[in-house]
């Protein structure tokens, strides 16, 4: 079959990572399917953490206002050892943020999906068709053909240029594709208890997460939003996972804490935690992304996450081949690059989660007491406060300039700066495409670096102690407000970051020189 597409992209799966990428392709203005089984948003909560990277993307969609409300900043988690005594600490970094939202948080996930589908169904180019199964696709040099099954048995097709398979563990299209999952090595039976806690029980309450590190038993507890509590309790041998999923089994090991007078079972759900990553994410003009990539165990809440970061990775490449608001085509081979870039940093990022993991789930009460005393500062015996955004790694490989300096591949930092009408976030001035920032002001800089940069995106100049802002096409002079910017150039001995749209730093400079030399070189790359 070779007839034109219906579609740019198809999405099957209209869950966070499926409703994100939606949007993505939507606000470039991108021919969009997304197709889902279900009618309607899951009414419980499965993801309960975000953090900053992902409220960024929210804020670039136009939804941070919407979704705020939902969400509260995540509580520090204190480690408790065999004795219950504190082992670590795992917080948030202090303000200034560096990428302008509270680093980590917890969220309400049915009401935050519930703003992210209505903003998808209110894009005009983007068509949301509910209650359709995918059943298999094929492809050839045009595009893909996905054949679609409704409620009732009525079948269909569909053409687009490319599919992507959002469509959760299970994922059907992963299944079609033929794709295998590699497996890192973590399999646990657990428990996933979501209660709404009344005031009686609040009091009973610990006033920060906690991982009970404890041999008989770990077990999780995070402080969702309002009176949402989670707990996370592993199985032991001989517990029977569907019994314990029952509101039986929930109370039998919440008894420690609350019971039936203090809260209202929310959710209860047995899982197996998995370390589990795709061989391949993409398989000729179809991709996988979420959790039809990936699944990793809970321990530092990045399941929804990782998989937001997938579409925000993937959407700009497609919006680049397909020739989205720039209008200019780049080769289908920028889309190699998603899955290099995702596979790398979701194994890195499970391996941490995992080590993580180890520190929770020791079940040697020896080594577990060895592990406590190795857990404190070898030096005065305190306790350690990691800060948790310093886990996640940065993009190691991929569609970056290492050119030899460590800056290439961290997410660069969203200033507060002096706006037009006041103090803004960058991103809502110089907006998320291409973006070239120094701290050098545009008249010390090449001249032959502003026609080239406007050929890119837009360049952003915040010298120290700027007062004021100035604007010209594709360029901005402005001053930060905390110096968050100053201060990661200033960490990485740079003047300059050529930034790409997912927030990604794809190369640095020391000069002026240097950055005309970067973004000349980066123009090659993207003809
Ligand atoms: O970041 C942390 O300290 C813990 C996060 C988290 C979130 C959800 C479930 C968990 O087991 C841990």
């Amino acid at each position: 079959m070779n007839a034109r597409p219906d579609y740019d992209v198809a999405i099957v799966g209209f869950g966070p990572s499926g409703a994100v990428a939606a949007a993505l392709l939507g606000q470039a203005g991108l021919r969009t399917l997304v197709i889902d089984r279900t009618d309607e948003v899951y009414p419980k909560p499965r993801a309960i953490a975000l953090d900053h990277e992902i409220m960024r993307i929210f804020q670039n969609l136009g939804l941070a206002e919407t979704i705020a409300p939902f969400c509260e900043p995540f509580t520090p988690s204190e480690y408790y050892g065999v004795d219950g005594q504190l082992i670590k600490r795992l917080a948030t970094v202090e303000p200034p943020y560096p990428l302008g939202h509270t680093p980590s948080m917890v969220f309400t996930q049915p009401p935050v999906e519930a703003a992210l589908r209505a903003h998808v169904r209110a894009l005009p180019s983007v068509d949301v068709k509910l209650g359709l199964r995918f059943t298999g696709l094929e492809q050839d040099d045009a595009g893909v053909t996905l054949y679609l099954e409704d409620g009732g048995g009525q079948r269909s097709t569909v053409r687009a240029r490319y599919a992507i398979g959002c469509d959760g563990a299970s994922s059907a299209v992963r299944e079609a594709l033929g794709i295998a999952l590699e497996d890192l090595q973590f399999d646990e039976p657990w428990l996933v208890v979501d209660v709404q806690v009344n005031e009686r029980g609040l009091a009973k309450l610990p006033s920060t997460s906690v991982q009970f590190c404890e041999p008989g038993r770990p077990c999780t507890y995070v402080i969702g939003p309002g009176n949402h509590r989670r707990w996370e309790i592993s199985l032991l041998p001989g517990e029977d996972p569907a019994y314990m999923a029952t509101e039986e089994g929930a109370w039998s090991v919440l008894r420690r804490w609350i019971g039936p007078d203090d809260a209202t079972l929310w959710r209860q759900a047995s899982y197996r935690f998995h370390a589990l990553v795709a061989k391949e994410w993409r398989k000729g003009r179809a991709f996988i992304a979420g959790d039809a990539a990936h699944q990793q165990p809970p321990f530092l809440g990045q399941g929804m996450c990782q998989g937001v970061r997938d579409v925000a990775n993937l959407a700009w490449k497609l919006r680049a081949v397909l020739g989205g608001e720039a209008g200019a085509h780049l080769s289908d081979s920028l889309l190699d690059t998603y899955a290099a870039e995702r596979r790398e940093h979701v194994r890195q990022l499970t391996t941490r989660i995992k080590d993580i993991g180890a520190v929770i789930c020791e079940r040697d009460a020896g080594k577990a007491r060895a592990r406590d005393a190795a857990l404190l500062d070898a030096a005065s015996g305190q306790v350690k406060t990691q800060a948790r955004q310093d886990i996640i790694p940065p993009l190691s490989t991929g569609f970056l300039d290492m050119n030899g300096c460590e800056g290439a591949g961290k997410l660069f930092p969203q200033p507060r700066v002096h706006g037009p009408a006041g103090p803004a976030l960058l991103d809502d001035i110089a907006g998320a495409g291409w973006r070239i920032v120094t701290d050098l002001p545009i008249d010390r800089l090449p001249a032959a670096l502003l026609r080239v940069a406007a050929g890119l995106g837009m360049l952003v100049s915040l010298p120290p102690g700027e007062g004021g802002f100035a604007s010209g096409p594709h360029r901005m002079q402005s001053g930060e407000a905390d110096g968050v910017v100053a201060g990661w150039l200033a960490r990485h001995g740079v003047r300059a970051a050529v930034v790409r749209p997912d927030h990604y730093v794809y190369g640095v400079a020391a000069d002026g020189g240097s950055l005309l030399a970067l973004v000349e070189n980066l123009q090659q790359r993207l003809p």
